[in-house]
């Protein structure tokens, strides 16, 4: 079965997944292991790896290594570049950055990737990245013209010409750390022009009642890294998040 497949299961099954974000350049992989095996513990459905600066090619390499050996959910590659990518991984996020400014975050960086890709044979999906406000790191380095929260108009047009390409993934990105997650109103705004595509939405999730919002609103796949990497107690932190995702998508 393909991560896709996997993924798209848990959504018809459960109404909704959550996947933890590791950054492989923020801590050792004994601890990246740690806060994986915890957060799987905890409910989690996949480990998404990626930061929006460089790890290190070995760091990522032995990170997502270490994941590998320890756990059974996919192990998903989200790269900021070409540094992103490593063999020791099921899947890779083919993403465009939509609203950037710059073309290497539109298609350069996916040009200089696209051979290595091809000769790994990895599964990949294409995805619409789109960066809303306040963006934090990665719409600083991925120069995005930020998705006002006021206009979810805009953030929808960006997601049907992600779906128009062909790309069966959204991802919308309040990006890392952000002080709220994004409001319920773009969320739907978005979900609705999108129907049976996947939208994930990330940035700013910190507890259930926070992923009970976004999945209510309409995420299908709910994301969380900054919380889950700062808890005391990484698996009651994620079993609430993921309960309250599910408890959102029937309410
Ligand atoms: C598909 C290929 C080869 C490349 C994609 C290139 C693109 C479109 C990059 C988008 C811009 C970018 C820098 C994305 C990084 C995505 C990411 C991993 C964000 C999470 O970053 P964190 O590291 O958690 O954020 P902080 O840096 O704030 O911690
Ligand atoms: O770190 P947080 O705020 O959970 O954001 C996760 C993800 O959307 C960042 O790319
Ligand atoms: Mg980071």
């Amino acid at each position: 079965m393909t991560v896709e497949e996997y993924l798209s299961e848990i959504i018809q099954k459960e109404g909704v997944a959550h996947v933890t974000l590791i950054d492989p350049a923020s801590q050792k992989p004994e601890e990246a292991v740690r806060l994986a095996t915890e957060a799987v513990a905890g409910g989690t459905n996949a480990i998404m790896l990626g930061g929006s600066t460089d790890a290190g090619g070995q760091l990522l390499d032995l990170t997502a290594k270490m994941i590998k050996e320890n756990v059974s959910v996919p192990i998903i590659l989200f790269p900021g570049s070409t540094s992103g990518f490593t063999t020791n991984a099921d899947c890779v996020l083919f993403m465009s950055l939509l609203n950037s400014r710059d073309p290497h975050y539109i298609v350069g960086n996916q040009m200089l990737g696209a051979l290595t890709l091809y000769k790994t044979g990895m599964e990949s999906i294409p995805m619409a990245y789109l960066v809303c406000e306040p963006g934090g790191t990665v719409g600083w380095v991925g120069d995005a013209k930020l998705l006002p929260r006021a206009k979810p108009e805009l953030a929808a047009a960006y997601a049907l010409t992600g779906k128009y390409y062909g790309m069966r993934y959204t991802y919308l990105e309040a990006g890392s750390g952000a002080d709220s997650p994004l409001p319920p109103e773009m969320i739907g705004t978005v979900k609705h022009v999108l129907k049976d595509s996947v939208l994930i939405v990330g940035g700013g999730i910190r507890d259930g009642k926070a992923a009970a919002i976004c999945a209510k609103a309409g995420a299908d796949i709910i994301v969380t890294g900054t919380a889950i990497e700062k808890a005391d107690d990484v698996k009651a932190l994620t079993a609430e998040i993921v309960m309250g995702a599910k408890m959102g998508k029937k309410a």
